[in-house]
Parts: structure tokens; sequence; C-alpha cells
């Protein structure tokens, strides 16, 4: 037999093999599988490839919603995947402790077998993990850093105001700036470490760099089979020029803080070494690499979503002059001098700012997705797991995409509309506000939620607080003021002009909005532009 001819038939072998091994899978699943019965998209029956497609091109949580308006509340979201969009869904899933993180979240640890508080899945372990990121992110960790937050959010104000001059102001693409204050503030709390984004180019490599990584992390998470296969090593290839870049800026931030005293600021190196001297602590033999694995995913974790959130919240505002307005008012007859622009009482007394926060990461939650969880296959409770009346046997993920619940108008009436008000005691009746509470959930739920809820609700609130203190502003003149919205008659789902877009990476990728800032008296008083000392 000539070369040609084995060539051939080898190729013809695999070619039916593959086929018939396909249909065999695919037919199982569709027909003997133990979701069979659940309405869904057909492609999402057969393979996870629905969900990675949407992951690549980033709408995974509007298609996720415009699912469920077809299939229903309940739905089979990939072969071995159910997806709700009920409020009892939401307390069924990530209030009941059998359920645990599922194993595509494997796929976003850097050093197989190093975790951190994100992705560690083992209950004992993330317990013990938790409980020294708790201490540096909590309210109380918060009185100890506020100050270093106050001197992070004073350059980005300074920043706003060296864009605006009395003849003309230059606009702001608040992401960009937005995103290097949340970055610097999460460089210092984890490593003590002045990344400087707010006032050099230096390191802005390592913001593109991990909205690549999240981006390809949450496609491999959506499509785990990616993970598994060497498609994955030509992925890792993507950002291997910028993962090295990132990986030489982390080993120069732990060198540099290895040399320091341990105890000379409050950070999570101080307080991880804290927990390893405290010989009565069980997790007392905390790892140097998992400390740092901790302070990596500080960033994702905190300074991308809190960018979400932020930006978001200034494109509403421009967007709903009424609330710009009645925010303005209550910041500005709240405080009567800067210093009092802190945490505590009076911030907190601030309530149309919590509401205003609230209602953005309501219509624009952070983390859009859906955050899959699974029973561990060390379960052997024999009780059933029950999700609104629905059996969940071993094997099967399950989850509530929060923008699609989010946008559920049973829980949110008018879900488009950005109206804060709907959290005010005193214009929303106590009925309906327990109804959103229930289903509000931008920071999950349960034992997994947010560690840094607390972090997230003061950053906001200063950032947003300082800056109508010392800032009127609106949106760029001309096609900037369009950045961020949607784009009236798009067929992609994001057609709300009105609604601020986010790019599904598991943490939402977002861009704009564009704004102009006019000084208000009180900055010309307080700071000095650079070059003239600073205030
Ligand atoms: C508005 C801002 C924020 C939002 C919307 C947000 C949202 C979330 C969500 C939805 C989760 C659950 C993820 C999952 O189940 O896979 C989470 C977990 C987490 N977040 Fe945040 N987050 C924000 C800010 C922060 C900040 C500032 C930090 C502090 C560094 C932080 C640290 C963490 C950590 C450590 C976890 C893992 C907690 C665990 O599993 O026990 N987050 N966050």
């Amino acid at each position: 037999m000539a070369f040609f001819d084995i060539l051939k038939c080898t190729a013809l072998y695999t070619f039916y093999s593959v086929t018939f091994f396909a249909i065999g899978v695919f037919s199982y699943r569709l027909l003997l599988h133990p979701l069979r019965g659940y309405p869904g998209p057909f492609v999402a029956k057969i393979s996870d490839a629905h969900n990675g497609f949407f992951a690549i091109n980033k709408r995974l949580h509007i298609v996720t919603r415009e699912d469920h308006i077809k299939y229903g509340s309940v739905m089979r979201h990939g072969p071995n995947k159910l997806v709700f969009n009920t409020v009892q869904a939401l307390h069924d899933i990530y209030g009941n402790e059998r359920f645990i993180k599922s194993h595509i979240y494997n796929a976003t640890t850097q050093t197989p077998g190093v975790y951190n508080t994100f992705n560690v899945i083992d209950k004992d372990a993330h317990r013990s993990k938790l409980k020294i990121v708790g201490k540096v992110v909590n309210e109380r960790g918060m009185r100890f850093f506020e100050p270093t937050m106050q001197e992070q959010i004073n350059i980005f104000l300074r920043t706003l105001g060296e864009s605006s001059s009395e003849s003309s102001a230059s606009p702001v693409n608040m992401t960009d700036n937005i995103r290097n204050l949340a970055c610097d503030i999460i460089g210092l709390l984890a490593f003590g470490y002045p990344l400087e984004l707010q006032t050099t180019a230096t390191n802005h490599f390592m913001v593109k760099g991990m909205a690549l990584a999240n981006w390809l992390v949450n496609t491999r998470m959506q499509w785990f089979r990616i993970q598994q296969s060497r498609i994955n090593d030509l992925l890792i290839l993507l950002d291997t020029g910028v993962r090295e870049q990132y990986k030489r800026l982390l080993e120069r931030m732990i060198k540099g803080r290895l040399s320091e005293d341990k105890h000379i600021r409050h950070d999570l190196y101080s307080i991880a070494s804290e927990a390893n001297e405290d010989l009565a602590n069980p997790g007392g033999s905390i790892r140097l690499s998992d400390i740092w694995a901790e302070a990596a995913a500080f960033f994702p974790a905190g300074a991308f979503s809190t960018s979400g959130a932020l930006s978001a919240l200034f494109f509403y505002l421009v967007r709903y002059p009424e609330c710009y307005d009645r925010l303005a008012s209550e910041i500005r007859s709240t405080f009567s001098n800067r210093a009092e622009i802190k945490s505590g009482p009076q911030l907190s007394s601030c309530l149309y700012l919590r509401a205003c926060i609230d209602e953005s990461l309501r219509i624009s939650p952070p983390v859009p997705g859906t955050l899959w969880r699974e029973r561990a296959s060390s379960d052997n409770d024999p009780r059933p797991i029950i999700v609104e009346g629905h059996e969940i046997p071993k094997g099967i993920q399950v989850g509530v995409n929060s923008y699609a619940l989010h946008h559920n108008d049973a829980y949110f009436p008018e879900p488009f509309r950005f109206m804060p008000e709907r959290w005010l005691p005193s214009e929303s009746s106590e009925e309906q506000r327990k109804i959103m509470n229930a289903a509000f959930s931008p920071f999950s739920i349960g034992y997994r939620t947010c560690a840094g809820k607390s972090m997230a609700y003061l950053e906001s609130s200063l950032v947003i607080a300082l800056t109508l203190w010392y800032f009127d502003f609106e949106a760029a003149p001309g096609k900037l003021a369009m950045v961020g919205g949607g784009t009236p008659g798009s067929l992609d789902g994001r057609a709300h002009t009105n609604e601020y877009q986010l790019y599904d990476t598991f943490n939402g990728a977002h861009d704009g909005p564009y704004l102009v800032f006019r000084p208000r008296e009180d900055y010309i008083k307080d700071f000095r532009l650079r070059g003239q000392g600073s205030s």
C-alpha cells in the first residue's frame, strides 16, 4: 500500500471515529442525560461551546437574560448546567453550604495547587484563608487603611482638576482614571507598594494585561474543555509577554515588601504574618506563595470590580440629571468641609448616595455572570439538594446570573431605568424593598459572598462624595458623550442607550463615560496645582 493510501485511510478512520463519538455523546446529552427534560438553547444542551462562544464575545450575561426570556426561569445552559432566574433559587443555591464552587474555578489558578480566597474550593482551606483576608478588608481593616485610600483619592481629584481649565476642559475617560486609582489602592493594600498608575505610565501595561487575562480566564471557565486541551497552550501564548512583565512587577513588589519590617504598615503581608506568628491559630502555617497568590488576586477581585461600579455610577449620574442634582445637594448640604468626608455617621447618613451606588450595582453589576456551584464529590449526605423544587444530582452545576436577576421585572419594575429612589424607605414601600433586597446580589450571597464589600462601599462613597464636593461635571461634548452607553437599534442586546455597557469577562470590562469637570470654589482653596506644591 502506498504511503498516501495509508495516510488517507488513517484520516478517514479518525474522521469516522470522531464523528461517531460526537454523535454518541450528543445523543446521550439530548436523549438520556438527567437534564434532558429542561428547556434551553439547542447548542447549550449538547456542548459548553454555547457559553464559550458568548464568553469569547463578552456577551454571556446578555444572552443568559435573553435565553431566560425565551426558555423560562430555569433552563439548561450547558450539558451539565442549570441556570435559574428567581430569588428562591438564589437563596437555595448560594445559601446552601453543601454547594461548593464549581471545579471550573480551577481555570483561574496561576500555579497548580496554589489557591487564594477567591478560587479555593475546599471549604476548610477557604475558611482559614478568609480569616486573614477578612481582617485586611473588613470595616476594622478599613479604619487603618482609610488614610492611605484618602491620599490616593486626593491624587485622583488633582488629576481631574488638571483636566479642567477656565477656558476649556479636556474630556476624561473615567474608566481609565478610576481603574488607575483602584489599582493604586490595591497595590498599597496588598503589598504596600506604590504602583503610581495615576501619575506615571510605567506600570500601565499591567491594566491591559489583567484585562486580557480576565477575558481568557473567563473563556476557559465557561468552556472548561479548553482548559483541559492543547488549545489552552495557544491561548497562553496570547498573554505570555504581558504575563512575564507582570510576573517581574509582582516580584519587585514582593521583594520590596520583604525587605521592610513586617508590621511597618497595615497590609495583607503584615496581617498574614501576624496570623502565622499566632500559634493558637489553626491556619498558622501560611506559605509565602499563598500570601502572594492572595495579593495578586486582589487586583481583579478588588480593583476591577470597584472600577466597574464607579464608572457605571458616573455614567448614570450624567445621564439622569435629576439624580445628579439631588445627590450633589445631599453631599454639599451634609458636609461643611472636606475633612468631614470620611467614614462615619455623616457619610452613612447620605442615604441617597447609598441608593445611587446600589442602583448602579443593580443595573450594571460589575460581576455580571453566573457564579457556578456544584455538590462536592465527597458529599455523601443522603438527603437530596433541592433548588426551587428541582433535585440537583452530583456533577450538575447550578447558578443564578446576577445581570438577569437584576433585570427581572418581577423584582425590579422598569429594570433598565436608573431609579435610586426605589431603595429609599421614604419613597418605596417596605414590601417592595423586601422583594428587591432579596434579589439584590452584586456581591453574591452566602458563605462565599464578596470579602471586600465594606471596602467597595467605602471607596465608592468617598470617590463620589469627594468628586461632587470639589467639582461640577457633565458628559463630554459630541460623540464622546455616547461612549459607555448602548447603541440605538443594536441587535446584540446593547440597544439601551441609557444603560452602562458591560463586557462580560467575569469582572465586566467597560469603557467611558467621558466627562468634563469644572472645579468648585473649594477645589481652588484646598488644592494647589502640581508644580506649585501639593495640598
Ligand atoms: C463593587 C465592587 C465589588 C464587587 C461588585 C464584588 C463582587 C464580588 C462577587 C460577586 C464575588 C463572588 C465571586 C464568586 O462567587 O466567584 C466576590 C468575591 C470576592 N471579592 Fe469582591 N467585589 C467587589 C470588590 C471587592 C474588593 C474591593 C475586594 C478587596 C480586595 C474584593 C475581594 C473579594 C474576595 C477576596 C472574594 C472571594 C471571597 C470568597 O470566596 O470567600 N472584592 N466579589
